[in-house]
């Protein structure tokens, strides 16, 4: 069965379960910048950095990490041949519950666990809008930009991704991590899988307007003591600027300015970069030990019972 019908429109929620919904409201709206319009209900709070419903969902739990990953589709005929193409070999879809989409203001919907890794997918092809635009406080967040996933197996979490949810590959840095684009979205990465014992999160991030935005925000961390574990430095798979820093849980976030975008039609061949930190940062900077590191992947089964 051809996968050319499973479309994407973007990268569209991230669940992220938090061990303290307060401290975590609180971090992600006046020091990130999103916006939640209502207060958390039944363990979930709803924030936003654009007009729809969400952008991120933070679920209370004792432990930190992904609950799942939204992937928001071109068309319900791109829901329903992404839906179909996994059922076809073999991969349990899940339906979610009315009360859950109704929750998530999304349209049919259905999830599953990626084999290779343990994550658990969402795949949508509507969300409700916001009841007003985003209006932007310090940061001028332009939207929410990728995950990047540890993989015990890179090359098998590739290989799924782009057999048979239909991504594409940007850039590979040799052995560490691969870029991929959720197609047709253009951006350079919507998804990154990095090479690590065992699966987890290493961050999500967040594009960013200007380049103000990262150094207002490298003065904000550090007058609020919130931990920068990376950069100010600037990447040459996408030729980002970016900042990573830490969450209450430890979880890394990245915000970035800029980025490469791709042509449908007769993209670049992505690159094979050397395994080094000069593949990662132009300006020689070095990770702190802490970046990347916190993060479960919560499987579906126990996402089905919360
Ligand atoms: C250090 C990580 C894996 C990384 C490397 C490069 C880019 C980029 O080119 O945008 C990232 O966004 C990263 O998170
Ligand atoms: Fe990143």
């Amino acid at each position: 069965m051809s996968i050319d019908a499973i479309r994407y429109v973007r990268l569209g929620y991230v669940g992220l379960n938090v061990t303290n919904m307060e401290a975590s409201v609180n971090f992600y709206e006046t020091l990130v910048g999103l916006k939640m319009d209502a207060r958390p209900a039944s363990g979930v709070a709803y924030l936003r950095c654009s007009d729809r419903h969400h952008d991120i969902a933070l679920y209370e739990h004792e432990v930190p990490g992904v609950k799942r990953i939204g992937w928001e589709m071109e068309s319900p005929e791109a829901l329903d041949a992404i839906e179909a193409h996994l059922t076809s070999i073999g991969i349990a879809c899940a339906p979610v519950s009315d009360a859950e989409t109704q929750a998530l203001r999304i349209g049919r919907a259905f999830r599953m666990t990626e084999p290779t890794t343990g994550a658990t997918f969402e795949f949508y092809s509507e969300m409700a809008a916001a009841p007003e635009a985003y209006h932007p406080t310090h940061t001028q967040i332009a939207r929410l930009g990728h995950v990047v996933l540890s993989s015990p197996d890179r090359e098998a979490t590739e290989a799924f991704l782009m057999d048979h949810m239909n991504f594409r590959v940007s850039d590979r840095i040799q052995g560490i991590v691969t870029f991929m684009r959720c197609f047709p979205n253009p951006f350079h990465h919507s998804l990154g899988v990095g090479s690590a014992g065992k699966p987890g999160l290493n961050h999500v991030n967040f594009m960013v307007t200007e380049m103000g935005d990262i150094g207002k925000a490298t003065n904000r961390m550090k007058k609020a003591d919130v931990p920068i574990v990376y950069g100010i430095g600037k990447h040459p798979p996408s030729e980002s600027v970016f900042l990573y820093f830490l969450d209450p849980d430890g979880m890394t976030i990245e915000y970035s300015y800029g980025m490469e975008e791709f042509p449908e039609s007769n993209p670049r061949q992505p690159r094979e970069m050397p395994a080094s930190l000069e593949s990662i940062d132009y300006w020689d900077g070095v990770p702190d030990p802490r970046m990347g590191k916190v993060g479960a992947l919560e499987p579906l089964g126990d996402t089905a019972k919360s």
